[in-house]
């Protein structure tokens, strides 16, 4: 490695990590020693307010409460409550996200119950680069509900807007390609879907805390998404959901709960609909996770989502340059667009023998992940990973690359 371009590196990273605004964050995350993490793409850290909050809902909340827990310790209302502190993330004003179930079912949800808002229209226009949950839920719910399924690279979304738009009803797509961290024009696509009469559902799971979305502003119809990656709610935490305030009356709910009903306690015989985001609940939440995955997004506790982007941006820019340096002339490169408007929170670097150096990575030390067929992802979470992190991280990929 020349000597002369790993010593500017290491001076940019300590610069840019002195820098740091968020740079006391990071000690609100319980970090593995002698890792650096870069899987936030699939499951967030630990944050140091969690394991308190868990074992007092456990040994306390359920161990000397029991069934009085759902008012005395406010379980009922925890979904709401976890949602409100999503949805200022998400720019979405109080009362508009739920958190319920997972992604997979509240996708079916929202897709369903947004092509019911569009009668007659009979495509569901998506992507090629769906994440295989959404393909998969896609396609059932088309089968159930009669209509086609359209999917269309997402340069070319805009396009059949403009020319089949009368056609589709529901326009379903993820504003981060989970491969390659490519990072799509949702306000900008929320307005062609609009002009052409169909309702938006997207899926913010890559986007979630990582990338400013701004669903009320950008007047996005419907959004779901994991609350275990960036948001690191834990392994198997709840789904979040966004029902815009307009939709939530008309909001035709294909799974309806009794958590959901506007009387829950009623115990009535047919369904009546909460008029509020309580309609997107379900069934019976768990407790133990919603109540780690509360206690988790306080490591966003006056956190602007603009200055996670900026730094976001730092760290990915950051990576790029040192990929730029050290991996030129190696058979790895990065494949995730270079422009700051196009990239979102990790880094994908492709390489044919991308399996077995992940495993080699994390062998020395490097937490990333692999997928099919020839991608490595970095999970650059900007509120811990750190610039002198990103800098060992690729000088890692390069020794195991040359
Ligand atoms: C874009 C996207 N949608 C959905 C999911 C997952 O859905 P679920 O939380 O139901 O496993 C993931 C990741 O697992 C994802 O990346
Ligand atoms: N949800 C996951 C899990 O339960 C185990 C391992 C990984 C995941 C993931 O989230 C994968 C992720 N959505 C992806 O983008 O590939």
């Amino acid at each position: 490695m020349n000597v002369r371009v790993s010593e500017s590196l290491n001076e940019e990273a300590e610069r840019l990590d002195a820098a740091d605004p968020l740079a006391h964050v990071r000690k609100r995350f319980v970090l593995p020693a002698g890792q650096i993490y870069m899987e936030s793409t699939c499951l967030g850290p630990l944050t140091s307010s969690v394991s308190a909050a868990v074992r007092e809902a456990v040994d306390v909340q359920w161990g000397r409460r029991l069934i009085d827990g759902w008012w005395e310790d406010g379980w009922w209302e925890a979904p709401a409550r976890a949602g409100d502190k999503i949805g200022r993330l998400l720019g979405a004003a109080p009362g508009q996200v739920v958190v319920s179930d997972s992604t997979t079912v509240q996708l079916f949800n929202a897709l369903v119950a947004a092509s019911r808002l569009r009668p007659g229209r009979k495509v569901i226009l998506s992507v090629t680069t769906q994440f295989p949950t959404a393909r998969y839920i896609t396609d059932s719910a088309a089968r159930m509900l009669d209509l086609t399924v359209r999917r269309v690279p997402p340069a070319e979304i805009e396009r059949y807007l403009r020319a089949d738009g009368e056609a589709i009803g529901v326009l379903l797509h993820e504003p981060v390609d989970f491969r390659t961290g490519e990072l799509y024009d949702l306000a900008g696509l929320t307005r062609a879907a609009h002009a052409a009469g169909c309702v938006t559902v997207w899926d913010l799971c890559h986007a979630a805390g990582i990338v400013p979305v701004d669903l009320d502003a950008n007047d996005v119809d419907m959004a779901v998404g994991c609350t275990y990656k960036y948001l690191c709610g834990g392994p198997g935490s709840p789904a979040f959901i966004y029902v815009g305030g307009r939709h939530q009356n008309v909001f035709d709910q294909p799974l309806p709960g009794w958590n959901g009903h506007e009387y829950p306690f009623g115990m009535r015989d047919t369904y009546q609909g909460a008029p509020s985001i309580a309609r997107a609940r379900i069934g019976t939440p768990p407790i133990i996770s919603m109540i780690a995955l509360e206690a988790a997004l306080d490591a966003y506790d006056a956190v602007d989502m603009r200055q996670v982007r900026q730094r976001s941006l730092s760290l990915t820019g950051f990576f790029m340059t040192c990929a730029e340096e050290l991996l030129t002339g190696t058979a790895a490169s990065v494949a995730t667009p270079r422009e700051p408007q196009r990239r979102a929170g990790h880094v994908a670097v492709c390489h044919g023998d991308a399996p077995k150096i992940v495993q080699e990575l994390r062998d020395n030390g490097v937490a990333a992940d692999h997928r099919p067929p020839d991608l490595m992802r970095f999970g650059l979470h900007p509120l811990y990973t750190t610039h002198r992190e990103v800098y060992a991280a690729v000088c890692t990929l390069r020794d195991l690359v040359v």
